[in-house]
């Protein structure tokens, strides 16, 4: 099956292909001497994590060394915990070893951890060096990769420290989910799955036809729903790049209660399209309270949700704790709290809760587990 090219064209940024293909990383390095941000790059760093690296690095050092490149590579250790400020300057710290300079690139080959970190690092190493995202996981191939968020997490909330920088280009290799831990793939459906109640009832339906061939790898409704995604994500980035214009926050619908989940059950105990998913019900169980979500978005989300191998989680929290992590996430203005609410499938809304509302849903949904 030949390679999806989805291009992303963002104003005042320098457009970027993605590729999505069972073949695409063997043709990495060729790639990249055809864009302008690395044609000339005299050395390329592979940023990796310790349960990729034995897959993949070398396929990818194979393809950038026979493009001539010179290639070195840092490898961290896998999961959540790793996206953190101390990772990030040991990283800095080897980039400067390695005597990386700005005409340098960084790879990206890994999931949204090392993709995160290796965009956080390079966007800030001499004040920003290219990077290029090799995504591996599905999540990475369908929301991290594209559209430029980068960060780290603190102990206070997840991405509290982050810049925005595009990559200079995406390189989705389907054929590396082939080696995806099943608890992973239930991962990238959950944010394949936000992004079709934000999307529109086409992207909504057709998942929903299409939820347990998903759920069990069938290769070409993978591919569809990764190009769906990356087209989805791609078209909301380039009219806010920055979530400074109402837009972007749609691709935050069920982080709100999701990141608190992720950093109050501690990082990496729940993956984080499991913690969006349990978001999802959440904000759709508000909107239902307070927005007049009907109730049948609601048991649809719920159903796809299942069938996607997400169900909802057994943990909780105490409402206040909760509402204490809530209250630094990155929406929050003037000490308010938003929620982005599905009022019907493919439609939204950011809407300032109040802390007595929030903590009123907390306690039902504490008590429902
Ligand atoms: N920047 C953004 O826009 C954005 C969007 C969504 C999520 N994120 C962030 O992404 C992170 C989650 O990403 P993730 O779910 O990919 O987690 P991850 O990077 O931890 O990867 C999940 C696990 O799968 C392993 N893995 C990855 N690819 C593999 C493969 N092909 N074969 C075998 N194992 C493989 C990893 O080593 C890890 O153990 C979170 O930190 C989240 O906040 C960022
Ligand atoms: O790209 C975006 O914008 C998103 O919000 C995508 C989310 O899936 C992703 O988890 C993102 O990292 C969350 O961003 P944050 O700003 O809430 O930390
Ligand atoms: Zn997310």
């Amino acid at each position: 099956m030949p390679a999806t090219k989805v291009i992303v064209n963002i104003p005042d940024e320098r457009p970027y292909d993605v590729r999505i293909g069972a073949d695409v990383l063997d043709g990495l390095g060729n790639y990249l001497r055809r864009v302008d941000a690395t044609e000339n790059a005299p050395r390329i760093l592979v940023l990796s994590d310790t349960n990729v690296a034995p897959l993949y690095l070398e396929e990818a050092k194979a393809s950038l060394r026979a493009a001539d490149y010179r290639v070195s590579e840092i490898v961290v250790p896998a999961g959540e915990k790793t996206k953190s400020v101390e990772v990030a300057s040991e990283i800095w710290e080897a980039m400067a070893g390695l005597k990386l300079g700005r005409d340098c690139a960084v790879v990206a080959l890994g999931g949204g951890v090392v993709g995160d970190l290796a965009g956080f690092t390079a966007s800030t190493f001499m004040r920003g060096i290219t990077v290029v995202q090799a995504p591996t996981s599905l999540l990475a191939m369908v929301d991290s990769s594209v559209g430029g968020k980068t960060g780290v997490n603190l102990s206070a909330g997840k991405n509290l420290v982050g810049t925005f920088t595009q990559p200079a280009y995406v390189c989705a290799s389907t054929k590396v989910l082939s080696t995806l831990p099943s608890r992973e793939w239930a991962c990238g459906c959950g944010e394949i799955a936000k992004s079709s109640v934000i999307d529109s009832d086409e992207f909504f339906f057709w998942l929903s036809d299409n939820a347990s061939a998903l759920a069990s790898r069938d290769h070409d409704v993978t591919a569809e729903a990764i190009a769906r995604s990356v087209v989805f994500k791609a078209d909301v980035v380039a009219q806010d790049k920055t979530e400074s214009r109402g837009v972007r926050e749609c691709l935050n619908y069920g982080h709100t209660l999701g990141h608190a989940v992720e950093s109050l059950a501690g990082y990496g105990t729940y993956s984080h399209g499991a913690a969006v998913a349990e978001g999802m019900r959440f904000a759709a169980r508000l909107g239902a309270a307070i927005a007049g979500t009907s109730i049948d978005v609601v048991r649809a989300q719920d159903n796809l949700l299942d069938e996607l191998g997400l169900p909802a989680l057994s943990w909780s929290a105490a409402p206040e704790d909760m509402l204490a992590v809530m209250k630094r996430d990155k929406k929050v203005r003037g000490g308010v709290v938003k929620f982005v609410l599905p009022l019907d499938i493919g439609q939204w809304e950011l809407r300032e809760v109040e802390d007595d509302v929030i903590l009123e849903h907390l306690a039902a949904w504490a008590r429902s587990k």
